[in-house]
């Protein structure tokens, strides 16, 4: 069954906290101005948004607009300030580099490690395990600490692991960016067939041309607010068109 995600008025914030930069000239001189240590900034406000089973929804947006912080709320790794989060599936995130390893233990060993997460018993990932070797290329690196891992070698072992565990709902994070051109190539291949498959998708990309290719519809960040909800085309114009970026007419599905 493919799963859904459904966000109610969604707000994170987040607590900056400043050094205070009063020199000491300021105290000599009795300048002593009183800051406040902190602030809360909301890298999230007021969002609300459905996918519904078996639909593909993009998420684009300026660096920083909030993108990685909403589909962490998702995958439940940040619980929201304000608001709403609803899950309904096993969700698979392939959330920043890294995530869901642990630096010490090898590959293999992490392969388990997400299974068991995911709810996969030890017996089921092992008759996984092959296979999502075999996807990742890491030869017999699989066997190293992932921490002597490069970010490209992260990235192929969170989406061949991501991408086998039967999610009810995958989350594609910018991961693919940092994989070679032919890895790539490979996992918009396997992201084409899961998507055949029903399952919901949640993609997260600055790349256009894949957003257009993979997704049904099309959310677009701006500032933690959500400003446009809608097919692929009109959203990108929107996102373009905020950042005040108006692309050559041969690159505009690009
Ligand atoms: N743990 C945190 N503590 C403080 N601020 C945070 C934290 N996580 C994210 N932020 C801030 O929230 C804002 C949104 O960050 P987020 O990583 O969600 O952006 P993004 O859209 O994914 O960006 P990018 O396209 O660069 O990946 C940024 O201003 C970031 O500095």
């Amino acid at each position: 069954m493919p799963g859904k995600l459904s966000f109610k008025d969604v707000g994170m914030s987040f607590r900056l906290y400043r050094e205070r930069v009063d020199t000491l000239k300021e105290a000599v001189l009795g300048r002593f101005r009183h800051r406040k240590s902190y602030e809360d900034f909301w890298a999230l406000r007021h969002v609300s948004f459905e996918v519904r089973p078996g639909e593909s929804v993009g998420l684009i947006g300026h660096n920083g607009s909030g993108k990685s912080t909403l589909l962490k709320v998702a995958a439940g790794v940040l619980r929201p300030t304000e608001g709403t989060a609803r899950v309904e599936g096993r969700i698979s995130p392939m959330i920043e580099l890294a995530a869901g390893f642990d630096p010490d233990l090898t590959g293999r060993d992490n392969i388990f490690l997400n299974g068991a997460l995911m709810g996969h018993s030890r017996k089921e990932m092992a008759r996984k395990l092959d296979r999502i070797v075999e996807f990742s290329e890491l030869g017999e690196f699989i066997d190293q600490p992932v921490k002597n891992y490069s970010s490209g070698m992260y990235a192929r072992l969170g989406f061949a692991i991501a991408a086998d565990v039967d999610p009810e709902i995958l989350i594609i994070d910018e991961v693919l960016a940092v994989g070679d051109e032919r890895f790539q190539a490979k996992c918009m291949e396997r992201i084409r067939s899961i998507r055949q498959g029903g399952c919901t998708i949640f993609y997260v990309s600055h790349t256009m041309g894949s957003v257009t290719e993979l997704c049904d519809r099309v959310i677009v960040l701006h500032h933690g607010q959500l400003v446009f909800d809608g097919a692929p085309e009109p959203a990108i114009a929107r996102y373009r068109e905020l950042q005040g970026f108006h692309p050559p007419p041969e690159a505009r599905t690009a």
